[in-house]
């Protein structure tokens, strides 16, 4: 038997440095404790990942080269017990037009009181979500060091995608390589990261400690599921996702090399799609609830299927005792969107209020007669009625301090259907990257399990069988505005997740009007979008940080080359 190791899965918060450190702290105790003599931290774990722009201003810098020096002192007395902790580090030269980057994404060793070493990350990433290089000027070091009688080479989360760093630490004499990670969730990047990682262990041939991060932080949400992989990439250790926990993963020495203590019951079952979906959106709302110290939630409730999503993940995420329901009814509000949301609400225990609109819109038409004298109705009073709404909900927060959850789908959010300052207004959008027919999925998958015991088919199924309606007039579908939705979220996920161009998708099997009518949509309402509040990141391309048009913009794909 050789060195016992553990893995901090753990939900830091950015920008909370003493907060962090004592979760290290704490860690490395109960690790060395339980006899363990090397404790993983997930990358940046001083600081939590991302911390964006905090990391160009030399102060935040310097408090987490400070709480470094505290988490190592404070564990002076733990013999023999070596701590990996995730920092940023160094200094910018700061001129008024450019920046020079003298700082890393850094990880120090700290053993015994003392700063052993200090890696910096080689390979920063500056796609998707990812600006490292914003921040960052890459690492040209290598780090190997010893715990517990095992050579150890550190890597820090993009380097281990790559072959050099993982080729640079076997060649200092890493017997073992220890990946600290800030990957974010979206549905199947577990199993991009596995394959990723058992290639890295098979090509340089060293057994793979992953240690993953767990929580939401804005827009991104963490989904922990550490790993341990051998040498020849078969799974080793597997954790849960989603949850915070020290995980531990047991060293032998063997006759070539090291490997670990084989033990089924560290090898975590695979869990399907829907369920690590489910946990990413109940991830994200706690935690930006939790950490933006919100007392509640409150959501207008219209008997429609995106709101009743949201409103079973809102109680799973923070309880039925901090969600709040309005159900806000216009003249066109059909009886059954009423019992619909009465049900709904009943069926999940939340508080639910009625307020009418119907006064308040004919005010405000009644405040505007003079002016639309002669002018057909149209979406102006369509929207004045999601304004309405909105103005209600805001209200409400403004007075109980609870946050107004916006309910619209990345279906809408890409086509716009969807009203400024009305339905859009809100503080956090939970299911803003689902695309509507993932929200119906979703909806039948949680009607048909019950992962944290806030009660069995929340949603009564009419909601989710009637044809989807803005109820902004008499007898509207969804279907009136937009193409059917199957439709619309083919031809969404290969424009805007996949990048692909129109006339791939036509040759796909698309209508060339459909698709060029989607596209033009996706264009004009670029300004809607930056308008519009941050929500969970469950694909792996979003309506948030990595998705970055121009909203003024002639670009026109089809329009062929014009001579100039
Ligand atoms: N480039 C630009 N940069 C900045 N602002 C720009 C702009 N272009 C227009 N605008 C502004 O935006 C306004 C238009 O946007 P907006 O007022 O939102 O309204 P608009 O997009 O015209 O209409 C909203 C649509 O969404 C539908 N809807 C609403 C509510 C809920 C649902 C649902 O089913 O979930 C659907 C509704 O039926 C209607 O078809 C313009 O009047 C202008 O003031
Ligand atoms: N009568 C209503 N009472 C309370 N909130 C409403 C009402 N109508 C709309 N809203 C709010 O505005 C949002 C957008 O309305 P909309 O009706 O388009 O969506 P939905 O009812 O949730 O789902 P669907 O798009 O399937 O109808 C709703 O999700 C809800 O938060
Ligand atoms: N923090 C990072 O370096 C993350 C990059 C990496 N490819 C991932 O998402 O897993």
């Amino acid at each position: 038997m050789t060195l016992k190791l553990a893995i901090a899965q753990l939900n830091f918060v950015v920008g909370d440095l003493t907060g962090n450190a004592r979760k290290i702290v704490d860690a490395a105790r109960d690790a060395y404790s339980q006899g363990a003599r090397l404790l993983l931290t997930p990358e940046l774990s001083i600081c939590g990942y991302a911390a964006e722009d905090l990391f160009l201003r030399p102060a935040f810098v310097a408090a987490c080269d400070e709480a470094v020096r505290a988490v190592a002192a404070e564990l002076a007395d733990l013999d023999g017990m070596v701590v990996v902790v995730g920092h940023p580090t160094g200094r910018s030269l700061r001129s008024r037009s450019v920046a020079v980057q003298l700082r890393h994404n850094a990880a120090s060793v700290l053993s015994e009181g003392r700063i052993l070493d200090t890696y910096a990350k080689r390979e920063l990433p500056n796609y998707q979500v990812f600006d490292e290089r914003r921040y960052f000027t890459p690492g040209e070091g290598v780090c190997v060091f010893e715990a517990g009688g095992v050579s150890v080479g550190l890597l820090i989360c993009e380097d281990a995608w790559f072959d050099a760093p993982a080729r640079l630490a076997r060649e200092a004499g890493a017997e073992i390589l220890a990946v600290i990670n800030a990957s974010p969730f979206h549905v199947g990047k577990e199993g991009e990261r596995t394959v990723r990682m058992a290639e890295r262990a098979r090509t340089v041939g060293l057994p793979l400690v992953y240690a993953h991060l767990v929580g939401g932080q804005d827009e991104v949400v963490f989904d922990g599921a550490s790993f341990a992989l051998e040498a020849d990439g078969s799974a080793a250790l597997q954790a849960e996702s989603f949850k915070e926990q020290l995980v531990f993963a047991q060293l032998e020495r063997r006759e070539r090399g090291i490997g670990f203590v084989h033990d089924e019951a560290a090898l975590a079952p695979p869990r399907e799609a829907e369920a690590q979906l489910w946990d990413a959106l109940v991830v994200g709302v706690r935690d930006y609830i939790g950490k933006n110290g919100f007392p509640g939630a409150i959501l207008g409730l219209s008997g429609g299927i995106d709101s009743a999503l949201v409103l079973a993940i809102a109680v799973d995420a923070i309880g039925r005792d901090r969600v709040r329901a309005v159900m806000m009814p216009s003249p066109y509000t059909a009886d059954i969107s009423w019992i619909d949301a009465r049900e709904m609400a009943g069926r999940l225990g939340v508080r639910y209020d009625e307020i009418s609109i119907r006064d308040t819109f004919e005010s405000f038409r009644g405040a505007l007669a003079g002016e639309f004298e002669g002018l057909a109705e149209d979406t102006t009073e369509e929207n004045l009625q999601a304004r309405i709404r909105g103005t209600l909900l805001m209200a409400l927060s403004n007075k109980f301090g609870s946050i107004v959850l916006t309910t619209g789908n990345k279906s809408e959010m890409a086509t716009g259907y969807c009203t400024l300052y009305g339905d859009m207004a809100g503080g956090f959008a939970v299911i803003k990257d689902l695309l509507k027919t993932t929200v119906f999925a979703l909806a039948r998958w949680r009607n048909a399990h019950d992962p944290y015991g806030t009660g069995a088919a929340p949603i009564p199924e009419r909601i989710i069988t009637r044809p989807p309606s803005a109820e902004l007039r008499p007898d509207q579908t969804d279907q009136d505005s937009l193409p059917p939705y199957d439709i619309l979220d083919g031809i969404l996920a290969r424009y805007m997740e996949d990048d692909e161009g129109i006339d791939e998708i036509i040759a796909a099997g698309y209508e060339r009007a459909v698709v060029e009518r989607v596209a033009r949509l996706i264009k004009i309402n670029e300004y809607k979008r930056r308008q519009a509040p941050v929500g969970i990141r469950v694909t792996h391309r979003s309506f948030g940080k990595d998705w970055r048009y121009p909203i003024t913009s002639k670009f026109n794909e089809t329009a062929g080359r014009k001579s100039l």
